[in-house]
C-alpha cells in the first residue's frame, strides 16, 4: 500500500532512471495525447464501476485513474505543489 505522494515520488524517480520494462516510461514516451486517452478511459471505467460494480472494483478503478493522472502530471512537468495549491 502507498499514498498518492509516495506513488508520485516513485514515478518521478522512474521517469528519471527509465528502467527497462517500465510501463510508466512507455506511457510517457507515447506522449500527452496517448496519456490523455488513458485518463479519459480510466475515468469512464470509474464511472461504470461506480454505477454497476462493487465498491471494491470502484476503488481499484479510482487507483488506476490516480496513477494515470500522475503520469500526465509528469508529462507536463507538474509537481504535487502545482496541483495542491488549487485544492
Ligand atoms: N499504480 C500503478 C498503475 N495503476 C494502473 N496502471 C496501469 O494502467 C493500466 C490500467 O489497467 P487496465 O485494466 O485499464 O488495463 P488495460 O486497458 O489492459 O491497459 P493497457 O493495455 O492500455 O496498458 C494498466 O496498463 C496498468 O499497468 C499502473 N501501472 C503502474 N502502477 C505503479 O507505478 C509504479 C511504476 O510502475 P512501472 O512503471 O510499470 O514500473 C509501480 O509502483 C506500479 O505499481
Amino acid at each position: 500500500m502507498k499514498t498518492f505522494d509516495e506513488l508520485f515520488a516513485e514515478l518521478s524517480a522512474t521517469a528519471l532512471a527509465r528502467p527497462e520494462g517500465s510501463g510508466t516510461v512507455a506511457q510517457l514516451d507515447r506522449g500527452i495525447h496517448a496519456i490523455g486517452k488513458k485518463v479519459v478511459e480510466e475515468a469512464a471505467e470509474v464511472w461504470m464501476a461506480a454505477e454497476y460494480e462493487t465498491a471494491e472494483n470502484t476503488a481499484e478503478e479510482i487507483s488506476q485513474l490516480l496513477y494515470h493522472l500522475q503520469v500526465m502530471m509528469l508529462a507536463k512537468g507538474l509537481s504535487l505543489e502545482d496541483v495542491y495549491r488549487h485544492l
